[in-house]
């Protein structure tokens, strides 16, 4: 048994803070709001984000930020990409000793262009850090609280680390393999909700499974353009963190990415779509960045163009499918040939 905090107590912290419960680990889940871990204390639910789901009675809350980082040598991050900074930066006070930091958010920063094991790297200091592992995967929470068989990669330059993740959080119903390659995972892990919010695009606008599969294929490759011109090993892509994790995100109804893009395809604002989310949908903001990266590497990612048109220059969805399609011919793996 091993003691863990998790910080963020969304779908994702809450569903992995169940599996750590479950495999009975001393775990206790930190959110910023209190009404929220007085519920999970006293109810053993999180209505807002797990509505149908009973939490381990094992499992504590709290929203003492220095109560939770006290608690235990390795803490899971999983709040949103945008909060990511602020929430470390609100914590580091509490910070005295190194620790084991997994992150689980799926993001890529914009401007800054900054991976989240990157951000860690910058906001705490090396003799604060025992060891960064990045957990990631084909992975919706609302499957995880019902035991369903789901495959997620834990990864870090450290193996020990990454073994001590995988052994942490695997069960019978959650199978975890590693990897070294923390580039690779983090950029598919970000990358594919791009492509999601394209596939509930054309979803949206009625498109069939042709337009679908071709947006998972053509997306893939682009994002694999890019991630192997950034370092990445490209087997990594036709892994779970990279291939499954798009199929699951731009085909399940539980992705927040492939939601929103359904709602922007039938003709709602993106202010509007983002409104009535109510939860986070990293792929409006990691679309700004990919978009940043393609031109800082310069590797043509049409679709991450295309979607930048839609969601922040006015072009309509409908258009941004015409540039897709009308693009001049090319031979399918041109882009890979120089590499
Ligand atoms: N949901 C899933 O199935 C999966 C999600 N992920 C990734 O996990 C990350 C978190 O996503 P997820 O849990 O789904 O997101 P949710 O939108 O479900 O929850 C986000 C949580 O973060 C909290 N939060 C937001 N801003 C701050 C802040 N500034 N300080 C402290 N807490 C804050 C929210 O609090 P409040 O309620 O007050 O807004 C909420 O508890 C994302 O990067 C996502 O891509 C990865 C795999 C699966
Ligand atoms: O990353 C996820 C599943 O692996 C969750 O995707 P969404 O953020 O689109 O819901």
């Amino acid at each position: 048994m091993h003691s863990v905090t998790v910080l963020g107590a969304g779908s994702w912290g809450t569903a992995l803070a169940f599996v750590l419960a479950e495999n009975q680990h001393d775990t206790l889940i930190w959110s910023h709001r209190k009404d929220q871990s007085q519920e999970i204390n006293d109810y053993h639910t999180n209505k807002k984000y797990l509505p149908d789901s009973e939490l381990p009675t094992n499992l504590a809350a709290t929203s003492d930020l220095q109560k939770a980082l006290q608690h235990a040598p390795t803490i899971v991050l999983a709040v949103p990409t945008k909060a990511f900074r602020e929430v470390i930066q609100n914590f580091l006070p509490y910070l005295s000793e190194p620790k084991t930091f997994v992150h689980v958010s799926k993001g890529i920063e914009p401007d800054s262009l900054k991976r989240i094991s990157e951000i860690i790297e910058e906001e705490i200091p090396e003799h604060l850090r025992k060891s960064i592992v990045v957990l990631s995967g084909p992975s919706h929470a609302e499957e995880v609280v019902l035991r369903h068989p789901t495959t997620v990669t834990a990864a870090s330059v450290d193996e020990h680390s990454a073994k001590f993740v995988q052994d942490l959080f695997m069960n019978h119903y959650l199978r975890v393999y590693t990897n070294e390659d923390v580039i690779g995972v983090e950029l598919g892990g970000a990358l594919k909700n791009v492509i999601a919010l394209a596939a509930g695009i054309v979803d949206g606008l009625g498109y069939g499974d042709n337009a679908k599969a071709a947006l998972i294929t053509r997306g893939l490759a682009e994002i694999s353009r890019l991630g192997i011109k950034m370092g990445a090993e490209p087997y990594t892509f036709i892994g779970l963190t990279g291939m499954g994790d798009l199929i699951v995100t731009c085909t399940s109804v539980h992705s927040r990415n492939w939601r929103a893009g359904n709602l922007l395809g039938k003709g709602n604002s993106l202010e509007q779509v983002l409104e009535d989310m109510g939860m986070v949908v990293e792929g409006v903001r990691t679309t700004k960045a990919a978009y940043q990266l393609s031109q800082k590497y310069d590797i043509e990612m049409p679709i991450t163009h295309a979607l930048y048109d839609v969601l922040f220059e006015g072009m309509t969805p409908k258009e941004g499918v015409d540039q897709l399609m009308l693009r001049t011919k090319k031979h399918e793996l041109e882009d890979f040939k120089s590499f």
